[in-house]
């Protein structure tokens, strides 16, 4: 076996009761494992069969389905085979440690069949990038995104590509060709190729901001100061009580976080702790932490109640397009804002879809670029090309050959085609195992 790559598995499923587990095999050995487990004949590639699963011992582990997927011809283009087995705990342990009696066989690494896929050329750091980012997606808006680009930045890449390719060919025979009749001037060409590149690039950059928002969930701060309601209002959004409420004021300390699908949209409610000067040093830990909290947040609510009006340190963190609410509008009173009540229920659907309105405004409907990682990439590749179309008429070629090839350089880090192993060690340790 020395030699030979490990042949990796790990469960592709969930660990937990469930009606399936699906165990992944890759590797120059799957095909042994199967055979191991199966002791009979294997099945044509694609074609799932029921089998029986045994040990080294004989000893009867399962039924299962079993699939094949030949070398050349599977997500990690290595031999694949899934063991398709029931969902409990104990039928997993004893599969997996069947399959780790086959020689040459390790548990696989998070990401690493991804990452063996990303090896064998079937996909590029953009698109493991995206992947991950649809096995993340817990809203709807979410996973559209995510599927969008799976593939989607690689095309617009590859075509801007191919536009450098030859603008940097018309630029280099000029110099090639320095001492001869130019038979034409080849400015205006590249001029046009990079122009449309940087347009290009440049509208991709301009929603990355609302797509990577998008990626990571928008949080939506509840502000106010002690007594206001916050936490009231987020146990009526919850239908639970996730967080402590009292009469008394000063209640809530640490950040408690609500993850809500709201309409496909990802949104996290901070409660927090309630703003006002105050002497105690566990409460004044509180503040500080709502006030950076706040500041980071994408949206901010300011609740004022009849008894608990908005505190100065509430009205300095706001900002264009937050919400002020008047709570505990079931007690009266004339607060301006929306009117909400947690112990009704009044005003909590029009709050939920002014928030929707808000957030929704900010989620392009084409975002392609939601990582940093990208982003810089972009950012590094469109300065250097406008750098390169300002300078047509005037710098040397030699000079506008360098911007376009560091352009392009900027593009394969993009795509993951030049890179540090750093970069892919940080893209896939994002992964979960068996992906
Ligand atoms: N059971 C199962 N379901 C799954 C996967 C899987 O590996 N197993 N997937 C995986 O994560 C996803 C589907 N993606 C896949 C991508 C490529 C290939 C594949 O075998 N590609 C070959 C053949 C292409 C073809 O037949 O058209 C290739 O590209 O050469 C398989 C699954 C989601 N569902
Ligand atoms: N009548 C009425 N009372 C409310 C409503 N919301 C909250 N209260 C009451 O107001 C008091 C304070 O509520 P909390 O939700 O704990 O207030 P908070 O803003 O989280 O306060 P701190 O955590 O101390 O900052 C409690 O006695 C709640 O029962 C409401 O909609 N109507
Ligand atoms: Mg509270």
């Amino acid at each position: 076996m020395s030699g030979q790559r490990a042949t990796i598995y790990a469960p592709a499923t969930a660990p937990g009761r469930a009606g399936i587990a699906v165990v992944r095999i890759s590797g120059p050995a799957a095909d042994a494992v199967l055979a191991a487990l199966t002791g009979g004949p294997l099945p044509a590639p694609r074609r799932a069969a029921l089998r029986r699963l045994r040990d080294g011992a004989g000893g009867l582990l399962d039924e299962a389905l079993v699939l094949r997927l030949a070398a050349g011809a599977s997500f990690t283009g290595e031999a694949m085979v899934e063991l398709h087995c029931h969902g409990g705990l104990a039928v997993l342990r004893a599969v997996l440690a069947a399959v780790a009696a086959v020689p040459g066989t390790r548990l696989a690494e998070p990401g690493e069949f991804t990452l063996r896929a990303f090896e064998a050329g079937r996909m590029d750091l953009a698109e493991v990038e995206a992947l991950g980012d649809l096995i993340a997606a817990e809203t709807e808006a979410q996973r559209a995104q995510a599927v969008r680009q799976l593939g989607g930045l690689s095309r617009l890449a590859e075509g801007w590509r191919g536009a450098l390719v030859r603008a940097l060919a018309l630029t280099e025979a000029v110099i090639d060709w320095a001492d001869e009749e130019v038979p034409e001037r080849v400015e205006p060409e590249v001029g046009t190729l990079l122009g449309g590149v940087v347009a290009e690039i440049d509208r991709a950059l301009a929603v990355s901001e609302g797509a990577e928002r998008l990626r990571q969930g928008f949080e939506v701060a509840i502000l106010g100061a002690p007594n206001a309601g916050k936490s009231s209002l987020l146990n009526a959004l919850a239908g639970r009580e996730a967080a402590i409420t009292s009469p008394m004021p000063g209640t809530t300390r640490d950040v408690v976080e609500l993850r809500y699908d709201l309409e496909g949209l990802p949104v996290v409610f901070l409660d927090m702790a309630g703003l006002r000067p105050t002497a105690d040093p566990v409460e004044a830990i509180g503040v500080a932490r709502a006030t950076a909290r706040a500041e980071a947040a994408a949206l901010r609510l300011l609740l004022a109640a009849p008894d608990a009006p908005l505190p100065r340190e509430a009205l300095a963190l706001e900002r264009p397009g937050d919400l002020r609410l008047a709570s505990k509008a079931d007690l009266g009173g004339a607060a301006a804002g929306l009117a909400v009540s947690a112990t009704t229920g009044a005003g909590l659907r029009a709050l939920l879809g002014a928030i929707a309105a808000r957030l929704g405004e900010r989620v392009p409907s084409e975002g392609l670029v939601a990582h940093e990682r990208q982003r810089l990439a972009l950012e590094a590749a469109r300065n250097a090309l406008a750098q390169a179309a300002e300078g047509l008429d005037f710098r040397p070629p030699e000079l506008i050959s360098e911007d376009i090839r560091t352009g392009l350089r900027a593009l394969e880090r993009l795509i993951g085609r030049v890179d540090t192993e750093e970069v892919l060690g940080e893209v896939f340790a994002r992964f979960c195992l068996g992906k």
